[in-house]
């Protein structure tokens, strides 16, 4: 028989490498058995709309409008909407060529560029250029750029936090470069230490690679910790000395739940230190509409700014993002309304700060709720969620476990997460999916279910998890 132009066989071999477990074995399970008809709470992806978090009135009256501008021209619209939805939806659409179904610049409309570069420089005190910022569809197509344009081969090494968002691994994989790991310490928060930085960076050279990037992902997912300022300024320090692209994953840092270490940028850390540092170590930083308290997954909204790369470097970008020519517009009006949301006096400012707070504190109980929950569970340990949208429980599975889990050809976390599907219906994704230490378990979950319904979920995971421990060691 012919062979098929595209077949298993002939795919390219990248493609068949990479591997995503955010929505791999659990997730396909958990639709299956929702197909079948049994409650599925799907906690395995940080998509807050999904599991009912209510969207943010004024960006959605914003976009409506830029959408609908037909709805500009009704006598009637002020009885809809707010004057400052209407005042912004028109200025949106003064900076588009042709409303919101016209290809914008590859780069993203110049003046929401320009209100990022105006974000940026509010939250860190130091200049951003708009020319340096480009709007992407999420942050996740923004990291594949930059990891495309730094990896030429096999050769090439990109150090990656482990446990990890898969993005990353998926994305070197993909394409043919070589993920050099960088264990997260669990016993110390999931600290960063950078002696274990230099040991995995001279581990990958005496294979041969060439470490070009590091990723730190902060706050970390699935991790949950923040990373403190002397820990970001090690980092650079390290980033500069190793000739190191330090590519700053930055999509939670609306997500704080704790004081002890709030967010602090890649970029203020690495300004704040000066000649030769600020001038000297290459630093792309990317961010979300997807996340924070906005949680507009959908919609596609992302943005990276790029410091200290060669004009040439920023050019040849700007090129490889004009052949996808324009990112999603409306998301891009989406992140101008995050980077710009409604001031005090503003119309529409006290429902949207009553609505934004509303959230974070709900997330912030809900990260607590979770945490005591998973830790008043047998052979569970958790640490606190400090910032991010997870919890990632290290589950201590017992031999016997380890040993139903061989015989039934599963990985263990992937037997156990399996197990608590079928028993509860609760959908997480095994720790092995994140990378783990050999031989140490984990699950993440999300803490987005409804907060009136996570005290039943976390009774449900308990009485099942102590279940399955008291069975096992038998
Ligand atoms: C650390 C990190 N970076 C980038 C992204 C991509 O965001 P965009 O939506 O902007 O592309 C995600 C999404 N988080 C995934 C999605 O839900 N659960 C996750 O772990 C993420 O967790």
């Amino acid at each position: 028989m012919a062979i098929k132009a595209l077949d298993y066989d002939t795919l390219n071999e990248n493609v068949k490498k990479c591997q995503y477990a955010v929505r791999g074995e659990l997730y396909l399970r958990a639709s299956e058995l929702q197909k079948e008809g049994k409650k599925i709470i799907f906690t395995n992806v940080g998509n807050p709309h999904a599991l009912g978090q209510k969207p943010l009135t004024f960006p959605r009256q914003v976009v409506a409008l830029c959408q609908a501008p037909f709805l500009l021209d009704d006598p009637n619209v002020g009885m809809l909407f707010p004057a400052d939805a209407i005042a912004r939806a028109k200025h949106y659409l003064s900076l588009t060529s042709g409303g919101l179904g016209a290809y914008s610049d590859s780069r993203g409309l110049p003046g929401v560029r320009k209100e990022v570069a105006e974000f940026i420089q509010r939250r860190d005190g130091y200049p951003s250029d708009p020319e340096l910022i480009f709007l992407t569809d999420g942050a996740s197509k923004g990291v594949m750029q930059i990891l495309n344009c730094v990896i030429r081969g096999d050769g090439d090494g990109i150090l990656v936090p482990v446990p990890q968002y898969p993005l990353y691994s998926a994305t070197i994989s993909l394409l043919g470069g070589t993920l050099v790991p960088y264990y997260l310490d669990e016993s110390e928060n999931w600290g960063l230490d950078v002696n274990n930085l230099r040991q995995s960076v001279a581990q990958a050279r005496s294979q041969g690679i060439t470490v070009r990037a590091m990723v730190i992902i902060n706050p970390g997912n699935p991790t949950g910790q923040c990373l403190s300022e002397a820990n970001l300024r090690e980092i650079l320090k390290y980033c500069y000395n190793e000739k190191l692209v330090l590519l700053g994953d930055e999509v939670y840092q609306q997500n704080i739940y704790q004081d002890e270490r709030p967010f602090i940028s890649s970029k203020k850390v690495l300004m704040d230190m000066g000649s030769p540092f600020s001038n000297g170590v290459q630093l792309v930083s990317f961010h979300t509409v997807s996340k924070g308290y906005w949680g507009e997954c959908g919609q596609r909204g992302g943005y990276f700014e790029m410091t200290n790369l060669p004009p040439r470097v920023v050019e040849e970008i700007y090129k490889v993002a004009s052949i996808a020519l324009s990112p999603n517009v409306s998301a891009q009006i989406f992140m101008g309304l995050m980077v710009s949301p409604p001031k005090p006096g503003d119309i529409s400012y006290d429902q949207f700060a009553r609505e934004s707070k509303g959230i974070l504190e709900s997330l912030r109980r809900r990260a607590r709720i979770m945490t005591d929950g998973f830790n008043s569970c047998k052979n569970v340990v958790c640490n606190f969620t400090e910032g991010a949208m997870y919890s990632f429980p290290q589950i201590r599975l017992p031999p016997g476990a380890i040993q139903a889990a061989k015989q039934a050809g599963k990985v263990p976390d992937v037997f156990y997460c399996l197990k608590l599907l079928e028993a509860t219906g609760i959908s997480t994704v095994p720790g092995s999916g994140f990378g783990q230490k050999e031989g140490v378990f984990h699950l993440r979950t999300t803490i987005l279910p409804a907060e009136e319904e996570m005290p039943e979920i976390m009774d449900s995971f308990k009485k099942f998890n102590d279940e399955f421990m008291s069975q096992v060691i038998r």
